[in-house]
């Protein structure tokens, strides 16, 4: 269970945060949270992965604070360059809604780096508030609760979970167009969007770390898989991309080469995928130009929209379950989210849903609406790949549209 202890100062959020928890609890959306009042100064958010300290506006000296939200903004003369150099300095301060040339900033520190998003319209800074601390009860990331929360402060709709994509906002990477008009610099340049899949062929799609993998998946009718090695030094690891690039051309498939983009186009992938801390040192200018396919990790809102700003072939939503295959830095999904995250993108880019998903769990990650499922245990720890296959894609038939009405 949760807590979310307010101090009276807040208790007039109270009436903002009840029907938000229903709503969540309605989507199923994480543990159940009791609201609390509380004597302390600042707002405590206790959930069964962390405990944060939250407080609103005054800068605080003490360092139990583990988030200073400076939400306020008395003039509109503010210096980007100096509350970002503050941010870098300061982890947890949190800025929200800072006035820039046609809209308004949230800044976090995330990493070493300041990230941000940008809105016309402020909202309601309740409303926004109430969301932010729904949003880390229910143990989203910081990130993923100011996305949520100023989509939140700008809807009409009180007490609904923000769903549509017109609900969010604009993530700040080097495809946000009004990256001038509010001053802020990137290494890295726009990219265009990138070549399409073959979305009849992005079902099934193994993961595997040995070209005799991808031959051996290829072989059994395999139409999308992706060699991931993990080792930048592995032996032989040229021979074995250009291998498995080769492979997926005579058998007509799509092989995507995780992480070696530069080997990729030497080389002539169909398409290459990345995980976030990838797109800021990857040249994705060069991966669209010679029409590679691009393929982005994503876990969670934040990542989700900057990974649409970039336009891939396809968005990786992970990770769904728990896995022993990687070691994940952010908590599993679950179903429930997924399918909120597959209705925020909609028709817009196919998508991959991944983590611990298996012959068992198949259906109810299909049912959500991705358009593929990407595995690496479900195929590689069984004792018969050729049956496995077959098992997983039984599952993955075509569905039929459903009537909501
Ligand atoms: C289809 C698919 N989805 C997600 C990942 C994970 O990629 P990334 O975040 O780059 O992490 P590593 O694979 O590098 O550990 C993936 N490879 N494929
Ligand atoms: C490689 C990878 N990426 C993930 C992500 O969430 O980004 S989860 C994952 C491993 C998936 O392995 P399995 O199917 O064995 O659980």
């Amino acid at each position: 269970m949760s807590t979310l202890s307010l101090p009276k100062v807040l208790s007039s959020l109270v009436m903002h945060i009840e029907p938000l928890l229903a709503s969540a609890a309605e989507y199923q959306l994480g543990e159940q949270v009791t609201l609390m009042p509380s004597s302390l100064e600042w707002i405590e958010v206790s959930t069964p992965s962390c405990v944060k300290r939250v407080r609103f506006e005054q800068v605080c000296s003490t360092q139990l604070i583990d988030y200073v939200l400076q939400d306020q903004w008395v003039s509109s003369e503010v210096d980007l360059s100096l509350i970002k150099a503050q941010i870098l300095k300061r982890s947890n301060v949190v800025v929200c809604g800072l006035p820039v040339n046609g809209g308004y900033l949230d800044l976090w520190h995330h990493d070493g780096e300041v990230r941000g998003c940008f809105s016309a319209d402020l909202g309601n800074t309740t409303q926004h508030r109430s969301m932010l601390l729904v949003a880390l009860a229910l143990d989203y990331p910081l990130e993923d609760a100011l996305v949520l929360a100023r989509a939140y402060a700008q809807s009409t709709q009180m007490g609904m979970w923000p769903t549509e994509r017109d609900a969010f906002l604009d993530i700040v990477c080097a495809n946000f167009s009004k990256l001038s008009d509010i001053g802020w610099q990137f290494e890295c340049q726009s990219v265009e969007a990138f070549a399409p899949v073959d979305s009849e062929k992005l079902t099934l799609y193994p993961v595997v770390d040995s070209v005799q993998w991808v031959k051996q998946l290829l072989e059994l009718d395999v139409k999308t898989t992706q060699l991931r090695i993990k080792d930048p030094n592995a032996q032989g690891l040229e021979q074995d991309v250009a291998h498995a690039i080769a492979l997926g051309l005579q058998a007509n498939a799509q092989v995507f080469i995780n992480d070696y983009w530069q080997l990729a186009i030497e080389h002539g992938a169909f398409g290459v995928h990345l995980g976030q801390e990838d797109l800021a040192v990857a040249d994705l200018n060069a991966i669209q130009q010679a029409n590679l396919r691009l393929g982005i990790s994503t876990h969670g809102y934040y990542e989700i929209l900057r990974a649409m700003a970039f336009n891939p072939s396809y968005i990786a939503l992970g990770h769904i379950y728990p896995t022993t295959t990687k070691q994940m830095p952010s908590l599993p999904q679950g179903v429930h989210r997924l399918k909120l995250y597959q209705q925020l993108i909609g028709n817009t880019f196919p998508t991959v849903a991944i983590g611990g998903v298996d012959l068992s769990r198949v259906p109810v990650v299909w049912d959500t609406g991705v358009s593929s499922v990407a595995v690496v245990r479900a195929i590689t720890q069984s004792n018969e790949p050729a049956i496995a296959i077959e098992q997983l894609n039984q599952c993955l038939v075509e569905r039929e549209v459903k009537d909501d009405n």
